[in-house]
Formats: structure tokens, sequence, C-alpha cells
């Protein structure tokens, strides 16, 4: 028996890395019978008798899983968010870190193609992660930070994820050109919905692994309770304290500490309004679940 990681999967295939030495492998169907899906990121033990027929018998427990991208055992996301072409969402960006809140994956948000903009433009988008720098690390389209967290760590999952044509390829062929990774035009990929990256694969990057990972359209917070959504705000927490009621979650109770710190600015306005719609939705998840 062989133990390893998964580095990619595609139709149907893992390969797994022990050492620098690649196995390419299938899983049995045990494990389509228990509902259990090898992901890339997983630890795993397999049978290989060569480097091109194994076949894995058990995954590893795992820290976390993200559904979209689908990866396991992640330590770290960069998430990249473009100020234009796409035009810039801060309701997706705010729920890709909610889930990565939930997950314990530490965010560094890139906001990509600022180049984009005009002055005008640049001025609000400055704003925006101003705003976001309260809470995260981010810069506008700094390649710098990016390299600065990957020289810091070391041996650590990392991904890129991001709505489709946001510029994740894009952003780790700059970081090392002998990727070449395929980029794609962006009017073209959102008005046919195609995607340019289609597989998930880990690839080794300054001392740790970075998978680049297919685009998105939309984004959906999962397995998150009511009480539990504002615990994932983390510009939420110094204020969810001081909430007259101990089980206040922020939207109509009297004495809410969190809506006084919106009323005066000191939460920004749109991450209150998004925490407010995801409210809604986990409300509506809910009663679609009891029937
Ligand atoms: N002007 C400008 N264009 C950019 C920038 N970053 C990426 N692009 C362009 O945006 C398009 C999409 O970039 P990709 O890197 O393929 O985007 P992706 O996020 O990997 O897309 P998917 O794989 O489909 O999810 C390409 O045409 C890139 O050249 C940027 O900073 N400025
Ligand atoms: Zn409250």
């Amino acid at each position: 028996m062989l133990i390893g990681q998964i580095r990619q999967s595609l139709s149907g295939y893992y390969d797994i890395d022990v050492e620098g030495i690649t196995y390419r492998t299938r899983a049995r169907g045990n494990f389509r019978k228990k509902g259990e899906t090898p992901l890339v990121g997983d630890w795993v033990e397999f049978k290989a008798d060569n480097q091109t027929e194994g076949y894995i018998l058990k995954i590893r427990e795992r820290k976390n899983i993200l559904v979209r991208p689908p990866v396991a055992n992640i330590d770290y996301a960069i998430v990249v968010t473009a100020c234009k072409e796409p035009n810039f969402s801060a309701n997706l960006l705010d729920r890709q870190l909610v889930m990565l809140e939930k997950n314990g994956i530490i965010p560094l948000l890139f906001f990509s193609k600022s180049d984009l903009l005009s002055d005008e433009e640049l001025k609000q988008m400055n704003q925006i992660v101003a705003n976001y720098q309260k809470i995260y690390n981010c810069q506008l389209a700094s390649l710098n930070s990016v390299i600065t967290l990957l020289n810091n760590i070391q041996n650590r999952v990392i991904v890129v994820m991001g709505q489709t044509g946001a510029g994740k390829s894009t952003l780790l062929n700059n970081l090392k050109p002998e990727l070449k990774l395929e980029t794609g035009e962006v009017s073209k990929a959102l008005s046919r919905g195609k995607h340019t990256t289609r597989k998930t694969t880990l690839l080794p990057i300054l001392e740790n692994l970075i998978a680049d990972t297919p685009g998105f359209s939309s984004f959906d917070i999962l397995d998150v309770k009511k009480e539990e959504l504002a615990k994932y705000f983390p510009d939420f927490q110094s204020y969810a304290s001081g909430c007259k009621f101990r089980s206040c979650i922020h939207l109509n109770e009297p004495g809410c500490n969190v809506k006084a710190a919106v009323n005066n600015g000191e939460i920004a306005k749109t991450r209150y309004e998004n925490y407010q719609q995801f409210q809604k939705e986990l409300s509506n998840q809910r009663v679609k679940y009891r029937k």
C-alpha cells in the first residue's frame, strides 16, 4: 500500500504524488456506494503495481473541503476579483469569503484588471479595496502581495478561486511564466458560459502547492446555519458582543450593536446588505429542506 496526495483529477482519473513520483489511479466502486468522491488535495491510501494502473483504497480524514472549487485540505485562498470585465461584484466576493471563513481558510484578496478603470472608477475601487483592507489582506492588482504570502509559507495548499474570466490563470502565469496556463477572452467566456480552466491541478510554486481552478458565475452559501452566519463576517465580531441579546442575529432585534455600527459607518453598508441577503437565502434553503 502507498500513501500520497491527489494533485489532479480528470475524467475519473486521479493523479497521486508520492515524493515526486506520479501514479495515475482510479477510485473503485466502493467509493460510489458510500457517496464519497476523492478530491484534489486529498491524502489517500492506494495500491499500484505500476505508475498507470493504481486504485484508491481510502481517503484520509480531511481538514476541510470546498465544494466550489472542489479541493480538500486547503490552507489559503487567493480570491481573484475583477474590477471590470466581468464587473466587480461585492456580493460574489462576500459569498466566497463566508465559505472560506466557515472552512478556516485564510483569504488573500487579489483585485485584478484595475488597468481597465477610468480615473473616476479607480477612485471608487480604491475606496472599496480600502474597506476590505480593514478586514482582509488585500491590494489592487498587486503581484507582490501574492509573492510575499508565498515566500512566508511553506508546504501549504493554496487555491486560486474566483469568477470566470477574473484573471486566475493570468495571475499564475505572471507568478510563474513557465506554467503557460491557457487564458481566455472574457467577452467570449461570459457570453457563452465557457470556462477556460476546466480541471483542478495542484502545481508546485515557491515551496507551496497552488491550484488554478475553474471559474464560476454564481456561488452558493452551503451548509451554514442562520445563527452562525454572522460568525463568518469578521468585521461584525467586535460589535456583536455589544448586542442586547446574546442570540442576536443582527436583523430585527432591538439593541443590535452591529446595526448601530452599520448606521454610523463603522461597518460597510454593502457588507451588511449582503449579510441580509444571505440570511434570506438561508431561510429559503431551510424551507426547501423541510418539504
Ligand atoms: N486588462 C487586463 N486584462 C486581464 C488582466 N488579467 C487577466 N486579463 C485578461 O482577462 C481574460 C481572462 O483571464 P484568465 O486568466 O483566463 O481568467 P480565469 O479567471 O483564469 O478564467 P477561467 O479559467 O475561465 O475561470 C484574459 O483575456 C486575460 O488576458 C488584467 O490585469 N488586466
Ligand atoms: Zn445584533
